[in-house]
């Protein structure tokens, strides 16, 4: 029962009935839309309804335990609004500004500042103060921009979440009849809740009746295991609020609970008491790193252990040559804060996966994590569930046979009782047994039974069964995967007479039941049971060796998608291996699996995998791309070994047993249509279910990659390579000058123009090349370029000194303002320039043009750098005018900087690249030849994995020739070992 927002709720926070409002750790944006007060008093409302008896708290929501009329429940609708989270709304503009403000570049500004403030150099200070505001106009420019809260809570507007409500129809008048399923967005204070298995709280609800209700609550407490619900009233001393046993709150899900239901009408009794406690969904784990962040991770990494290294060693050096340890300190601070790309907060990043997402929305596809957009594109392999996604999602049931084959209506009617009365998580085979029961007339004897209690359907039993009270003795009806049931079952049903199940006959039965799952049927077995007392029926049930007097057989046919093998070769086609990992048995699988282009030579069942230590699941999961049988943990166990076999791993499935593995996944991808739970876990919600939508989705991941990611790695590469060049500079001028190279305030003038400048990278235009294979962020490469381009730079700075030191006669401290603005100049016009050359392999502005943000942004702080020493602020900043001569030096030291670096990086690259080649083959040729390694599964995925390793590296002739040559003798190598 959602509980009503009070009369002191702000304006625009009671859209929701409670949800946030109860005491939850908040997203900090929200902190300043919820007044305290609020919160207190929703908490003491809430520990009022825990405390109160069931019928009290209807009374002081004006409800009732039939569900409110529809007509009071849309007056309601419209005075609270509809039930959403207001952290969804973009957070107001003073906390982004303060937000943009708050960053370490400007804390370290600020330090300089008030540092030069007490040592009276109020210039210094002021220009520091105009860098503050600069830095954070341009990030809260970039955020306001970017409205990346905004965008993403109309995003997530688009994915529907229902709930199942008890509503009065006000026409009939007729109480608790009406079972409703609506969207959660309009669910009312004191509506009726009925929950499943699987689904989200749709709001922060006191339990009124259940019976084995269990709720995971990983989301709010970080308990993983979940917790026990009931409707009985609590008495002080109370636990704290997220542990009250009889309220249960939004963002949580419930795990298990048969019927259990928040408010049941009186005709939906409870579950039986062992109920799936270890419920696929129960303890959803919290997301583990992604490739992004561990992408990112390591370059910050990178970049940390960089600065840890070089800045003490310039304030050493500095301090010695100069005698002056302050000054050589707040150097040592300058060149810290140079070394750090500030102007690349994750916002650029955001930004432009933000743009995108909203692009694929367009494209029906949703993205709930930005991040998620880049691993769709950088995944290597799609683990995928096959109902829906390969299939039609139209189960229909075909045939109902006994043991002998023939058509048999028992099997019909114990199959229709079972679905009839489970309660558990909602299904497409329950649904199709039902409407076949229905046509054959068979509802009316669902009258002459009353549910006693049930086992509800778990994915590791794979079965489910209910305890039925007719006139004669109970009776208990199990329904389940024909192996799992069967296995129980002890005597068959023939004509009117019991015969024992030896060997043989089940033997039969389950060669029966292979070859209707290789014609792509989905057969399931129906176990029955008179029991003497209830009890008996239940223990029975719970119990491992059921005696079935009866065993029947029903078939259930799921065609094959028309776009599937389309889909299949596209995605194939984009370097995407397909697996498909689901609970259904291994022959509809495949049968499925052929139909669609889907390789099926290497198969393997769960219960094959239970067997394998560590080392030969990683081997058989990376071969096998058909696996049935799973349970979800295996699921989950599965994408969790491909990931640790080095790939970018997706999933998608839309089950309450895929939530797991949505969560495993370095991206998981589920469906607008799918369980709460699944949807909940996934970082992708397609508004179709169709892997034509995810082929898309793929594609713009690998575009957001390359126009996001690339970019921005090149920004990454540039700055720490251009920046080492200069520290390193820094560290053969500290060793030589008797006075500093540059300013502190100039180093940091320069660093700011500079990576201004850079902001418009993200922005570039990338290869179409760069899309055709999976990409992941990586920090490979950026080594390569900061021993490359660093050096090179540093020697054209070092010749730069020399000129300024015996041809322009800056030798003296009495002349290093000459000195220091000379270095200011190059630097700065090398450091930005230089952008042109490394994007492209081709004559940059000949060949090749940046996409103009990139032109305009260089070309205005070029303007800026040239113009800078001969205006009042360059004054400040203790520049002088330089001799027009130097200029010729300036061009000539561009020209040559540029192809210079260029050519060392390519050479470099070349040589890199050939070493990871041979280290790339060698490894695969051992793996091959030590059996590790299934050649005609994977050879030609390695190959594309090898061409990628190439071209990351910026593909050169002897890279190419080399994959070529590695392609061809993978191919060879498959001929020969396929025939
Ligand atoms: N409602 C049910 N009643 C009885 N048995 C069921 C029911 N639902 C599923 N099963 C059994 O459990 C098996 C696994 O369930 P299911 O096929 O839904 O798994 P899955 O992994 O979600 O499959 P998919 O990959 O097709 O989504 C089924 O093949 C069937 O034998
Ligand atoms: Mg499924």
């Amino acid at each position: 029962m959602p509980l009503a927002p009070g009369p002191e709720a702000a304006p625009g926070t009671a859209t929701q009935p409670a949800g946030i409002l109860s005491g939850r750790p908040r997203p900090p944006h929200t902190a300043l839309l919820i007044p305290s007060e609020h919160e207190h008093a929703v908490t003491q409302r809430l520990l009022g309804a825990a405390q109160s008896e069931g019928w009290q708290v209807l009374e002081a929501l004006q409800a009732s335990a039939e569900g409110l009329p529809a007509g009071e429940a849309c007056r309601r609708l419209q005075q609270h609004g509809h039930n959403i989270i207001s952290s969804t709304r973009a957070a107001p503009w003073y906390s982004v500004l303060w937000s943009s403000f708050w960053h370490p570049f400007n804390a370290i500004l600020l330090a300089l500042a008030a540092t030069s403030t007490l040592t009276g150099d109020a210039a210094t200070a002021a220009i520091m103060l105009a860098m503050v505001a600069c830095s954070t106009g341009l990030h809260f420019w970039q955020a306001i921009e970017m409205k990346s809260t905004v965008a993403a809570a109309r995003l997530s507007e688009l994915v529907h979440t229902h709930a199942t409500l008890i509503r009065q129809d006000d026409d009939t008048g007729l109480p608790g009849v009406l079972e409703v399923v609506v969207d959660q967005r309009e669910v009312v204070p004191g509506d009726c809740v009925r929950l499943f298995a699987g689904e989200m709280l749709p709001g922060d609800v006191r339990v009124l009746r259940a019976k084995d209700l269990f709720v995971g609550a990983a989301a709010l407490t970080g308990e993983s295991m979940p917790v026990e619900k009931t409707g009985r009233r609590a008495h002080p001393p109370l636990p704290p609020l997220l542990d009250c046993p009889n309220l249960a709150f939004m963002g949580t899900h419930v795990a298990s609970g048969g019927t259990a239901s928040c408010m049941g009408a009186a005709d939906h009794p409870a579950a039986e008491a062992d109920s799936a406690r270890s419920s696929p969904a129960g303890a959803l784990p919290q997301k583990p790193e992604n490739a992004f962040q561990r992408g990112v991770q390591r370059v910050s990494y990178l970049l940390i252990a960089f600065m840890a290294a070089m800045v003490p060693l310039v304030v050493a050096l500095s301090g010695l040559m100069t005698h002056s340890w302050s000054q050589a300190a707040l150097f040592g601070i300058s060149v810290a804060v140079g070394l750090t790309p500030e102007m690349l907060p994750m916002g650029d990043l955001a930004a432009c996966f933000n743009q995108h997402a909203v692009a694929m929305a367009r494209q029906h596809t949703i993205v709930k994590r930005l991040d998620a957009v880049q691993n769709l594109g950088a995944m290597d392999i799609l683990c995928t569930d096959k109902t829906g996604t390969l299939t039609l999602d139209e189960v229909v049931l075909t045939r109902w046979l006994d043991c002998d084959g023939q058509e048999s209506v028992d099997a019909l009617r114990f199959g229709f009782l079972n679905s009839f009365f489970q309660t558990g998580v909602r299904n497409l085979l329950d649904a199709a047994i039902l409407q076949s029961g229905r046509e054959e007339g068979l509802e009316w004897e669902a009258q002459a039974y009353e549910k006693v209690d049930e086992l509800p359907f778990d994915f590791v039993r794979r079965r489910l069964s209910v305890v039925l009270q007719g006139d004669g003795a109970p009776l208990l009806v199990c329904k389940g995967a024909l192996e799992e049931t069967v296995s129980l079952c002890c005597s068959v049903e023939q004509g009117q007479a019991l015969i024992p199940l030896d060997d043989r006959r089940r033997s039969k039965l389950l060669a029966v039941g292979e070859q209707l799952n290789a014609e792509g049927m989905r057969v399931l077995a129906v176990a029955v049971r008179q029991l003497p007392t209830a009890a008996a029926a239940l223990q029975a049930a719970t119990a491992a060796g059921t005696q079935a007097a009866e065993w029947v057989e029903g078939a259930d046919g799921d065609p094959p998608k028309e776009t599937a093998r389309q889909a299949v070769q596209q995605l194939q086609d984009k370097a995407v291996q397909l697996k498909v990992l689901t609970g259904d048995s291994l022959a509809v699988a495949c049968s499925v699996c052929s139909d669609v282009g889907i390789p099926t030579i290497h198969t393997i069942t769960g219960p094959e995998l239970a067997q394998l230590g560590a080392g030969e699941f990683c081997v058989a999961v990376q071969r096998a791309s058909v696996m049935g049988k799973l349970t979800p943990g295996q699921k989950a166990r599965v994408v969790a070994a491909l990931k640790g076999g080095g790939h970018t791993v997706g999933f998608l499935g839309d089950g309450v047993n895929d939530a797991l593995a949505l969560r495993a996944a370095d991206v998981g991808v589920s469906v607008d249509t799918g369980s709460d739970i699944a949807k909940e876990a996934a970082d992708v919600i397609l508004l179709e279910k169709s892997l034509l939508v995810l082929e898309h989705g793929v594609s713009q991941g690998r575009e957001t990659h390359g126009e996001c990611c690339c970019n921005t790695s090149k920004y990454i590469k540039l700055a720490a390579s251009s920046n080492f060049g200069n520290v390193f500079s820094i560290l053969v001028a500290s060793a030589w000058l008797p006075f500093q190279p540059m300013h502190p305030i100039q180093l940091l003038t320069q660093n700011l123009l500079y990576d201004l400048s850079q902001t418009a990278v993200p922005f570039d235009r990338v290869d179409a090349s760069y899309l055709a294979v999976p990409r992941t962020w990586s920090a490979a490469g950026l080594g390569i370029f900061m021993l490359a381009i660093g050096p090179v730079s540093s020697i054209f700075d070092i010749t730069t000194f020399c000129l300024l030191w015996f041809v322009y006669g800056a030798n003296s401290p009495e002349r290093q303002a000459l000195f220091q603005t000379g270095w200011f100049t190059v630097g700065l016009l090398t450091q930005t320039l230089i952008v042109h050359m490394i994007r492209t392999e081709r004559i940059p502005f000949v060949q090749e043009v940046a996409a103009w943000p990139v032109v305009l942004m260089t070309a205005v702080i070029s303007g800026i750098g040239l113009v800078l020493p001969y205006t009042p602020v360059g004054a400040a900043e203790g520049m002088v005018a330089l001799p027009l001569s130097f200029y010729g030096w300036v061009a000539a030291t561009i020209a040559g900087e540029g192809p210079a670096g260029c050519g060392y990086v390519a050479s470099q690259q070349q040589t890199a690249a050939k070493f990871i080649t041979c280290h790339v083959c060698r490894r695969i040729h051992a793996d091959c030849a030590a059996g590790k390694m299934d050649l005609h599964q994977n050879l030609l995925q390695l190959a594309l994995r090898h061409l990628d390793h190439g071209s990351q590296q910026r593909p050169t002739a002897g890279v190419n020739t080399c994959s070529a040559r590695f392609i061809a003798e993978c191919e060879e190598m498959e001929r020969n070992n396929i025939s």
